[in-house]
């Protein structure tokens, strides 16, 4: 499955040429093969939670999206009972698919490149480290476990997230294809043409960012805790704004608190490649050794 994935991203982003051969192509066919397999296990799902019964205990997403979607004996607007009804499988594997991406590439992304910006910013490596040892001493002399909350009570932890997701990049820009004619600042886009809003030029722009090129995590202090906005857009904007936007957040804090916390590491020397996805070129190999 691991395969078929890697195979499906590498066609996200391409020249837009199907035929047997070509990047785009393989990343279809492997997409097909991948809904194949997960229908599979949806499948092999669904039937474990039928021979268990309406009180099986709800694990994950899957379990969530396999829920019957209307329960037995509503009536409608009719008047008529509801029949049990569940979302298609082909559209909830589509879903699972598309969850696939923050798991293995986004947020896997984002913490490799804080983990390779940081190595080379040991100022900011070592007020990174004092600030999470300093929620670390805390919990362990009140005795007290870590709550959600927790992670926004390290500010410049935040800004070392908001710094590495301006400089990263991980999804470039966003395409957009017009559906009527439509006039965007003096300029008009025909119906059906496609545009494509660069989120590089918005964080590498002189004019919203200082030295853009530099690991500045101290600029936030400046700018203020990082909002989506015209300036910083990570994460989108609009409709179709990442509802990831707080776990991936919540999740690169984890990633670092305990990193920074309990272990230390040399990285092997390796550079980022920007095009046409961000990725490090071996994958930024390190020693970690535990404190
Ligand atoms: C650093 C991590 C992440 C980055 C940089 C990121 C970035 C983005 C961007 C730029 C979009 C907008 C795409 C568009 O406008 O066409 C998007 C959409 C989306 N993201 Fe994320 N994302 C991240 C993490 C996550 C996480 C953790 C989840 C959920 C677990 C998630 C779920 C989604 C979904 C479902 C959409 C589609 C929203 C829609 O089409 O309405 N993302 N993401």
């Amino acid at each position: 499955m691991k395969r078929e994935f890697e195979e499906f991203i590498k066609g996200l982003i391409c020249l837009p040429i199907k035929f047997p051969g070509t990047r785009l192509y393989k990343s279809l066919k492997a997409k097909e093969r991948l809904v194949k397999m997960v229908e599979k296990i949806l499948k092999e799902r669904k039937s474990g939670m039928a021979k268990t019964g309406e009180n099986s205990v709800v694990n994950d997403a899957v379990d969530v999206l396999l829920r019957d979607i209307s329960e037995e004996g509503d009536d409608d607007e009719q008047g008529e009972t509801k029949e049990k009804q569940s979302l298609p499988l082909d559209y909830i594997s589509g879903n699972i698919i598309e969850m696939m991406i923050p798991g293995e590439e986004t947020v896997p992304m984002a913490m490799t490149l804080a983990v390779k910006f940081l190595g080379d910013s040991p100022v900011a490596l070592h007020q990174l480290m004092e600030e999470n040892m300093e929620l670390k001493k805390q919990k362990m002399n009140c005795g007290e476990d870590y709550s959600w909350t927790d992670y926004l009570s390290l500010p410049f932890t935040q800004n070392v997230i908001s710094e590495t997701l301006r400089l990263a990049n991980i999804i470039n820009g966003v395409w957009r294809k017009a559906v009527k004619d439509i006039d965007i600042k003096g300029y008009l886009i025909p119906q059906g043409w496609c545009v494509l809003a660069s989120f590089i030029s918005v964080h590498m722009d002189e004019e919203n960012y200082e030295h853009p090129y530099r690991f500045h995590p101290w600029r936030w202090e400046r700018l203020g805790t990082a909002v989506n906005n015209n300036s910083f857009t990570p994460f989108g904007g609009g409709q179709r704004l990442c509802p990831g936007i707080e776990l991936s957040r919540l999740e690169i804090s984890i990633f670092l608190h305990h990193l920074i916390t309990s272990y230390r590491w040399v990285a092997e020397e390796d550079h980022i490649i920007y095009f046409p996805t961000v990725r490090m070129k071996r994958k930024l190999p390190i020693s970690v050794t535990r404190l």
